[in-house]
């Protein structure tokens, strides 16, 4: 008999096209996996073709373990008699679909809100997720932050889980009695079919820019990937597009989804402007309402304008969308201040591109009112995107008074090398305000003990983290803590 957990292999299948069954369907599936290591008497294994290894090579090592069941692209030299091998053209994407029959569909029985774009999905998600709670209704939340489902936290491993940790976690939100969920849709996730399978009742897309080109090899590529999103919404949906990003139309060319679109700067349904913006809050005029919002920086203009935009799309009523969207707060680590007493202004953001960085640092610029400095703290992640690194370092040369260097995630790569590469984008005449201080702690230290009162410090790049990837070692380590520690140290010498 089937139980909430298992289910008979062909009541699963039935959205794969093309697939070769060899062997029964008549066979009762208690998981999905895709590591061997994780294999259970009874488990669909799910042969993945990754960037380190192929995980056809571990279909032996599945079937030893008890496997009932195998999807794969090739089948093995010595197939097992009673395993039943599901042979397909792409394996990921085949698990998308398997993932969603399991858990019993559950994107399509929930309002599912996708967000994907360079810069800004996990605060839009956040937004949205804050929003929705406030407006009275039950959510989930699928961030590179955290999930989360309601007050409950859901450490995340990824800005979006594979396609079989995705559908158990909307099924969970599901069985919360959860009505909206709202996910960042990031580009791997799109490239290595996650998504698949999911129904969404609306997309959303931020800008896009620079970025990891490790993985999609070209800005082309990236751009797919991020358009593949669009491609597979279904005409019930909406694509809410910025349309002052140049590549907007790009992404929703082919879309059968309803298009609409977001703008500061030109006609748009929905319509932005702003009308001030400190460090106390942004005066926003949006679709002609005047608004203030806690939150600042022209980047979160268009991040509010989107989350008012997907409210209004889904239903909601304008003036309370607004009433409540002028009271949230960014998510932590996202422009994040903190004010010693002698008046220091630290700020803690995410800003991990060269976009994002000279986004927060623009902002800083226009909130400058007097003398005060601007100290960045800066470093790049290792084993990712090599060419921003000294895109970075120039964009931070560019915009403030003092620059530190220093390590964010080196992870397996050498962080004098990252520094290196970084220092290479330091225009000669900058050199005598960059120092490179490959500790990160010592490198806060620094400028928070150096600086004079009214300074502002960035710390950017690890926002939310709280760890150091080093050597596949993730150490405790909070840019907030640090900087904390620091603003109490000027008081205790
Ligand atoms: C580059 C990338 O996306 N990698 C993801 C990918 O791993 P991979 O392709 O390297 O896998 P692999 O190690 O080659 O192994 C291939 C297959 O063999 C299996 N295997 C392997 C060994 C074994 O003994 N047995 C076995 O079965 C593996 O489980 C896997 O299914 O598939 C894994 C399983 O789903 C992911 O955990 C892994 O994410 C890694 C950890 C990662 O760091 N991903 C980052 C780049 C990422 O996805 N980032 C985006 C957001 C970025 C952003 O927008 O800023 C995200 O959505 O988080
Ligand atoms: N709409 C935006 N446009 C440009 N930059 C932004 C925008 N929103 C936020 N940022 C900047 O980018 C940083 C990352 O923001 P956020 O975490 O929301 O993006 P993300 O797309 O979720 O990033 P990730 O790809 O790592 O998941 C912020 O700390 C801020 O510096
Ligand atoms: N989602 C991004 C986060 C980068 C954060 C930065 N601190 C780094 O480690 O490079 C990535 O995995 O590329
Ligand atoms: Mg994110």
């Amino acid at each position: 008999m089937e139980t909430n957990q298992e289910k008979n292999l062909s009541s699963i299948l039935g959205d794969l096209k093309d697939a070769t069954i060899h062997g029964s369907g008549d066979v009762i599936i208690k998981n999905i996996i895709l590591d061997s290591r994780k294999v259970l008497p009874g488990s669909l294994f799910v042969a993945l073709r990754g960037t380190q290894t192929d995980g056809h090579q571990y279909i032996t090592t599945a079937t030893g373990l008890g496997a009932s069941a195998i999807l794969c692209e090739e089948l093995p030299e010595n197939p097992v008699g009673e395993v039943t091998y599901i042979q397909v053209a792409d394996s990921a994407e085949a698990m998308g679909q398997i993932a969603a029959a399991f858990y019993g569909y559950p994107s399509g029985k929930l309002t599912l809100v996708g967000v994907t774009g360079t810069n800004g999905k996990t605060s839009v998600a956040t937004f949205l997720f804050q929003l929705f709670r406030k407006l009275g209704y039950r959510c989930g939340l699928l961030s590179t932050v955290q999930n989360q489902i309601e007050d409950e936290i859901i450490p995340s491993t990824h800005t979006t889980p594979d396609s079989v940790a995705l559908n158990q976690l909307l099924s969970k939100m599901l069985a919360s009695n959860c009505s909206h969920v709202f996910m960042e849709v990031s580009s791997h996730s799109v490239a290595q079919h996650r998504i698949t399978g999911l129904q969404f009742a609306g997309g959303i897309f931020t800008n896009i820019t620079h970025d990891h080109l490790d993985f999609h090899k070209t800005f082309d590529n990236y751009i797919k990937a991020k358009k593949g999103f669009f491609d597979q919404l279904p005409k019930t949906a909406f694509a809410l597009v910025n349309v002052d990003d140049r590549r907007g139309s790009v992404m929703v060319q082919n879309t059968k989804a309803k298009i609409e679109t977001y703008s500061l700067q030109t006609l748009a349904t929905f319509k932005g402007k702003i009308i001030s913006d400190t460090l106390a809050g942004m005066h926003m005029e949006i679709n002609q309402q005047e608004v203030w919002f806690r939150v600042i920086g022209r980047f979160n203009a268009y991040n509010l304008l989107s989350v008012y935009g997907a409210a209004v799309l889904l239903g909601e009523k304008p003036a309370e969308v607004l009433t409540e969207l002028s009271n949230l707060k960014s998510p932590p680590g996202r422009f994040e201040q903190f004010h010693s007493k002698d008046h220091i202004v630290g700020i803690v953001d995410y800003a991990h591109t060269p976009d994002a960085l000279e986004n927060v640092l623009e902002t800083i610029t226009h909130l400058r009112n007097g003398n005060e400095r601007v100290i960045t703290i800066v470093g790049c992640g290792g084993n990712r995107d090599a060419e921003k690194r000294p895109k970075m370092a120039a964009i931070a040369c560019r915009y403030s008074n003092q620059v530190i260097l220093t390590s964010d995630n080196p992870r397996f790569e050498d962080p004098l090398n990252i520094l290196e590469q970084m220092r290479k984008g330091v225009p000669p005449l900058d050199y005598k305000k960059t120092t490179v201080i490959p500790d990160r702690r010592e490198a806060i230290l620094k400028a928070g003990l150096e600086a004079n009162p009214e300074d502002i410090i960035l710390i950017a790049g690890k926002g939310h983290e709280n760890y150091q990837d080093i050597q596949g070692v993730k150490h405790h380590f909070d840019d907030k803590e640090v900087l904390l520690e620091v603003f109490e140290k000027r008081y205790s010498n």
